[in-house]
């Protein structure tokens, strides 16, 4: 179970508190899409709850432990993180990246057990990057190495798999796929999967919950339905341009 208590997010001065005294539990099998315009704050939340940056107050606890506190080697075992910035890896292959999931693992020298390995094919296949084996990983294009770091994070089998904008360079059917496959992990591992989105449409059709950052500091936790129907997916995204319809469930160029 994941557990934001009162958890305040953000910088030191000037930007200081991006979100504030946040309350959110999170059953394990759950798919949950985070969404808000650009700058609400979605990276800032993700990378707190990876506990990767220092929260400004409150908690994040997963299972029981605050996040914060957590050991780099449990905090490694039970949370996978993925995020869109571009790093190298020189002379990796793409089996060499995949196995890095399973390194909180093994022993200090870094041996794959008969069962690693098979966690790393299962990995691959999943993730639909079994195609790139072999491959170097710096050689991949942009949504080819989203697929492999996604297969990373399944092979290390975490509790809470967060995500952050990692769908933005695939292609749609890529997009649903993906998608579809980490619904899929959630339910079949009972893991909590945290992605953030820009992608509404898709977000809204498989996520079970929704957390909405409206980019004033407000955040609306819910079943896509209810937030489309209680017009918060409006009240985040509308411009004087464009409106959500809640009958169609879409955007449209306001009259
Ligand atoms: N390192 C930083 N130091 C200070 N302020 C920051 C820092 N990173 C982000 N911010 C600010 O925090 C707020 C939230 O930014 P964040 O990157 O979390 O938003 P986001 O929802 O992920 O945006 P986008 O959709 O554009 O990626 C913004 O006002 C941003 O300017």
């Amino acid at each position: 179970m994941l557990i934001l208590e009162g958890l305040s997010i953000g910088y030191g001065a000037p930007r200081g508190a991006v979100l504030s005294d946040l309350h959110v539990t999170v059953e394990p099998g759950s798919f949950v899409c985070v969404l808000g315009r650009n700058g609400a704050g979605k990276s800032t939340l993700m990378r707190t709850v990876s506990g990767l940056q220092a929260g400004l107050g409150g908690r994040a606890c997963l299972n029981g432990d605050d996040i914060a506190f957590l050991r780099p080697q449990t905090r490694a075992r039970r949370i996978a993180v993925v995020l869109t910035e571009r790093t190298g890896s020189p002379g990796l292959t793409v089996d060499d990246v995949v196995s890095l999931g399973r390194q909180p693992f093994t022993g200090w020298q870094g041996h794959l057990t008969s069962e690693d390995r098979s966690l790393v094919l299962q990995a691959l296949n999943q993730a639909g990057a079994a195609r790139f084996s072999g491959r170097l990983f710096d050689d991949l294009s942009d949504g080819e190495r989203q697929r492999v770091l996604i297969a990373r994070a399944i092979a290390q089998t975490p509790n809470l798999m967060v995500l952050d904008e990692i769908t933005a360079f695939l292609d749609l059917p890529g997009r649903v796929e993906i998608m579809s496959l980490l619904r899929l992990q959630a339910r079949a591992n009972q893991a909590i999967v945290l992605l953030s989105s820009h992608d509404l449409d898709l977000s809204l059709q498989f996520a079970d919950s929704v957390w909405l950052l409206d980019g004033r500091g407000g955040l609306q936790v819910g079943t896509p339905a209810t937030l489309i129907a209680d017009g918060h997916i409006g009240m985040a995204f509308d411009t004087d341009a464009v409106r959500f319809s809640t009958q169609r469930g879409r955007f449209e160029l306001a009259d």
